[in-house]
């Protein structure tokens, strides 16, 4: 009697054991999905595109950064105005706000402009505060990479853990090249976006 007592005590302990992994699993998941903002600049959708593969992937709240009086739709005209705005140090003001107590991991999107950090990214990390919370980088560019956006990053946000970035191939609009991420190229940052959201832990294997 004693041994069958012992025994359904052991099923319903190991069972209720497995019920707390599969809850705590959900409930981490679901957690860390709720608290998790996308946050992307993008002139020409390719940035975008990539955050919406990250939205699929993990969940999460997708947020457009805008700013209060938008760049010039001309590519000269921009180029010029950002190099002056990064010679200057000048920060755009944004028209997007967000608040930020709600989250605690934020992925992070830009194309690179004139090897920087584009300014209106500049001004979301001086407006809010990050620190403490989790930033994930993720990039499109020319083929010309990152340039120094990744250090202007950590010089930014001293207090935020910043995991490995992700950095694609998009447009050249420079070339008439808007938006790539269509077709074969799609399926191709698709699958690096998976990859690299394995790699740093975010997706399970
Ligand atoms: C003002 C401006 C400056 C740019 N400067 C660079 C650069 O320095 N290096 C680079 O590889 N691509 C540069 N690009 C190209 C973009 O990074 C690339 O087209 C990117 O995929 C655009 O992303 P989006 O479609 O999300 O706007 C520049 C584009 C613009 C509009």
């Amino acid at each position: 009697m004693k041994f069958a007592v012992y025994t359904l005590y052991l099923f319903i302990s190991l069972g209720l054991a497995d019920l707390e992994v599969e809850k705590f699993g959900a409930i981490g998941n679901f957690q860390s999905s709720e608290r998790t903002l996308i946050l992307y600049l993008s002139r020409t959708n390719n940035t975008k595109t990539v955050a919406e593969m990250i939205q699929k992937e993990v969940g999460g709240d997708l947020v457009a950064v805008e700013l209060e009086n938008p760049y010039p739709e001309d590519y000269d005209a921009i180029v010029k105005q950002v190099a002056e705005e990064n010679a200057n140090g000048f920060l755009p003001p944004l028209k997007t706000k967000v608040d930020m107590v709600q989250y605690d991991t934020i992925f992070f999107g830009f194309p690179t402009w004139g090897m920087q950090l584009p300014p209106p990214m500049k001004s979301f990390l001086n407006e809010n505060d990050l620190k403490g919370k989790t930033i994930i980088p993720f990039n499109t560019n020319a083929g010309y990479g990152l340039g120094s956006s990744l250090s202007t990053l950590k010089e930014l946000s001293p207090n935020s853990s910043i995991l490995n970035e992700l950095s694609v191939e998009g447009g050249v609009e420079r070339d008439g090249i808007y938006f790539v991420m269509e077709g074969k190229r799609e399926v191709e940052v698709r699958e690096a976006v998976q990859k690299w959201l394995k790699q740093i832990n975010v997706l399970h294997q």
